[in-house]
């Protein structure tokens, strides 16, 4: 079950954009194998603490660290490299090439043969490749995604390509995924398809998750805990139970119409 020491801890974080503070003390931890959620009203600040997360934004104060070691200053390629994926709501696949090579493009931080080392020592590159392959076909069994395989990746259903994208964060093999909107503009049946997934994932895979999503159904079913967002600050945190009951929480949602 999960560790005593935070997988992450964030503390502190303020980010502002000229006047606009996107996010204002914000902090938390994350325990080993939790999928916790990060929920809050349009312009909260959601985005905004995954690209502090994944380097793309640099905050003006606070720290992250990933398992003991600090995060915050590092460039979005340093920290992909210490684990950190992510998905994308608007799918980071390359639409012309195969599905399968969309995860193993995925797996190119992992490589250590290069183009030419790879003409030079062809028996080393070419047990690299097996080894690489076989990982990404079993993800692609994990998703159950062996149909599409060959597919062009804008060729997909859209149902398979968020699942393909999922596919794609995961063959970084990383310790940390954080899943942006993963069921964004899924019906009933893929959402509930998707959850399956994630929930598989969790079960088989040495990962954490963070999940932002606007689907309150997904995350109250999927998340361990939840952290909620207004304006930049948080307002609760806890298990999708206690968070629902919260008052605060609730004005946010409805405005105080409830
Ligand atoms: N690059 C940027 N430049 C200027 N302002 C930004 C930038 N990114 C975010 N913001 C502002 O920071 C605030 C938080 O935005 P953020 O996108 O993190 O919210 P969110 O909770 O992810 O919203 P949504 O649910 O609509 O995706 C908003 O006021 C937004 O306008």
């Amino acid at each position: 079950m999960e560790r005593l020491t935070p997988m992450l801890k964030v503390r502190d974080l303020v980010l502002r954009f000229g006047g606009v503070t996107a996010l204002n003390g914000v902090s938390f931890d994350v325990g080993h194998g939790e999928l916790f959620a990060i929920i809050g009203p349009n312009g909260a600040g959601k985005t905004s603490i995954f690209n502090c997360l994944n380097g793309v934004y640099r905050p003006q104060e606070g720290t992250i660290e990933l398992a003991g070691a600090p995060l915050t200053g590092k460039s979005p390629a340093a920290i992909a490299s210490l684990g950190v994926a992510r998905t994308f709501q608007n799918l980071g696949l390359f639409q012309h090439l195969s599905l399968i090579d969309n995860l193993m493009l995925g797996r190119h931080h992992l490589m250590s043969t290069g183009m030419l080392s790879g003409m030079l020592w062809w028996g080393r590159a070419k047990r690299e490749e097996i080894a690489h392959r076989s990982a990404v076909e079993s993800i692609i069994e994990l998703l159950e995604l062996e149909s599409y395989r060959r597919m062009p990746a804008g060729l997909l259903p859209y149902g398979v390509a968020k699942r393909a994208e999922l596919g794609r964060a995961l063959a970084m093999e990383p310790t940390l995924l954080l899943l942006d909107e993963p069921v964004a503009g899924m019906n009933l049946e893929e959402t509930e398809d998707m959850a399956r997934y994630i929930t598989e994932v969790r079960r088989q895979l040495p990962v954490t998750m963070i999940l932002v999503e606007h689907d309150m159904g997904l995350v109250m079913d999927l998340a361990s805990r939840v952290l909620v967002l207004d304006f930049g600050v948080v307002i609760a945190t806890g298990e999708p139970a206690e968070v629902q009951e919260n008052p605060q929480v609730i004005e946010a949602y409805l405005g105080g119409a409830a």
